[in-house]
């Protein structure tokens, strides 16, 4: 049985009694002296300009582009525990031992502090007649725990994911009679925007309860309102990595990235501002439907108008991009490996005996190795380097001490391609997830964590690992995949994105 659908990874409480998930290593790493935060290995950092200089175009080793790559080399270089200090007085401690990153999350505290989306918030915190706060992506502390729980609630647990199935079978179904069979004849279509219009009603129709009827020909236009949506998200979350890093000019004035980013926030605020004023103007509290995500927020007294928009346009900008290219590897992966998708294919046919049915909460749950599809692929390609937290406390890792207010991330996307957790490790094998498979091998369950961990992990995780599932599970239904493309790594972004072109080939079954 695949790992994919339990709780892969040990709870804080039992964390926290064993202290360590190999206790044997960190009984002498204890016994050890601690050393200073100073003697953490790592790129020498210059007066005035930190690492920066590493990353100079062309000549520089590193890329703020190929965080992956930058990582491997310092993992190779140093060690699994890395200082750089990319402007100087700033520290980031990059953590390569999957024993400190379970540390990381036992000792994050009742509020995980995270440093992110900068920009973001500035952007909010300058508009209080629209926004309370930053939102959930920046915020700390009590106001962020506040929000997160009120705002999971009809979201996060599987059985609440279960209730936008049907809806989301439908945008599937007419995303595949309508994008798709239009255009899967050609194989030099790039199929990332199409997997942005498609992840954009899946998102939509949870945050906003509508449509917005982006597979139509009015709306394919670069003009309508999806395709500017769609693109608001991009630079929003392609200007974010670049202005969280470096020296935040964009703090004193206006700068041109800054600028780019908040023009495609207001565009983003318009929209929600629209849909979620006309729904409320709509909405009857009794009605004898079940409540939908937006209007249990409605109807909650301890939110208001400006909470809703916050958190509408944080499902906008973390929920559309991060499926939309998770997708777009996870189809690259089916299509070049044929006997994984004939496996996919077998497991489709039985589930769904016709290319047109859909996947119910039944099928859906029997779908073990369309789960274990997903997760390998988010093995391969993680939607970022790692995860990032703020310590709350000072924390010894690997026998330094890395005190309070420090900034450390994880290096996931390194380890889980190393072969020392991985056999073959940049095989697409999703049988190694599978018990009782002779490629099933128990892994440290702190090296693949694609969606975060511990009570600030992603909010939407079994929402998106469904609509993924489902939207593999129904095209392998129906069409064989080959690759026409080059070989594609990934480009971060703020998040990691495809660095060329989605180009397949559709045969139909
Ligand atoms: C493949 C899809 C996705 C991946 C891999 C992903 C991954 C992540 C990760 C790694 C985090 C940070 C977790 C942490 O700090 O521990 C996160 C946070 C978040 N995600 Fe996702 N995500 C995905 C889809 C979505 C979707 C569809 C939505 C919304 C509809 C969403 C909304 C959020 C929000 C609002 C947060 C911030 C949570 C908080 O700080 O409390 N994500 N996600």
């Amino acid at each position: 049985m695949c790992l994919f659908s339990k709780r892969s990874v040990p709870t804080l409480l039992q964390i926290g009694r064993k202290k360590c998930y190999y206790p044997r290593k960190c009984l002498s790493s204890n016994q050890q002296k601690v050393r200073a935060f100073e003697e953490i290995p790592g790129p020498t950092s210059l007066p005035l300009i930190g690492t920066l200089h590493l990353y100079a175009p062309f000549v520089g080793r590193y890329h703020f582009d190929r965080l992956h790559q930058n990582a491997l080399k310092n993992y190779n270089l140093y060690g699994p525990i890395i200082r750089e200090e990319i402007v100087p007085g700033e520290h980031i401690v990059w953590l390569g031992d999957p024993d400190d990153i379970a540390k990381m999350f036992h000792t994050e505290g009742v509020y995980p502090h995270r440093r992110s989306h900068l920009t973001l918030e500035k952007y909010r915190l300058d508009r209080p007649h629209i926004y309370n706060s930053g939102g959930l992506l920046p915020t700390n502390g009590p106001e962020w725990a506040r929000m997160r729980k009120t705002f999971q609630k009809g979201l996060s647990s599987p059985s609440e994911a279960i209730s936008f199935i049907g809806d989301s079978n439908d945008i599937i179904t007419e995303w595949m009679d309508t994008r798709l069979a239009q255009i899967y004849k050609d194989d030099c279509v790039d199929f990332l925007p199409e997997l942005s219009r498609l992840f954009l009603e899946l998102v939509g129709v949870a945050a906003f309860d509508i449509r917005f009827n982006s597979f139509t020909d009015e709306e394919i236009q670069p003009d309508s309102k999806s395709a500017k949506l769609i693109d608001s998200a991009f630079v929003s979350n392609s200007t974010i990595l670049k202005t969280d890093n470096g020296p935040q000019l964009w703090r004193k004035f206006e700068t041109p990235a800054y600028r780019r980013f908040k023009k495609a926030q207001e565009f983003m605020e318009s929209v929600a501002i629209d849909l979620v004023a006309l729904k409320m103007s709509t909405f009857r509290e009794k009605t004898q439907n079940s409540p939908t995500l937006l209007e249990s927020y409605i109807a909650n007294e301890s939110l208001d108008f400006k909470d809703i928009i916050g958190i509408v346009c944080d499902f906008l900008l973390a929920g559309m991009d991060t499926t939309t290219y998770t997708s777009g590897f996870l189809l690259y992966h089916l299509a070049t490996n044929p006997s994984v998708q004939e496996k996919l294919f077998e497991e489709a046919s039985r589930l769904l005996p016709n290319p047109s049915n859909s996947v119910t909460p039944e099928i859906y749950n029997d779908a073990k190795y369309a789960k274990c599809v997903v997760k390998e692929s988010l093995r391969l390609r993680p939607i970022s380097i790692g995860v990032g937290r703020v310590l709350t406390s000072d924390v010894v890792f690997s026998g330094y001490n890395v005190p309070a207010g420090t900034v450390v991330v994880t290096l996931n996307q390194v380890l889980s391609r190393l072969e020392k957790y991985f056999p073959e490790p940049n095989a697409f094998k999703p049988e190694r997830w599978i018990k009782n498979d002779p490629l099933y091998k128990r892994t440290h369950p702190y090296l693949v964590i694609p969606f975060g961990h511990g009570q600030r992990t992603c909010i939407a995780r079994r929402f998106a690992e469904q609509n993924m599932i489902m939207l593999i599970l129904r095209l392998a239904r129906k069409y064989k995949l080959s690759w026409s493309g080059s070989e594609i790594d990934s480009k971060s972004l703020l998040i990691n994105k495809p660095d060329g072109p989605i180009l397949l080939k559709w045969e139909e079954r």
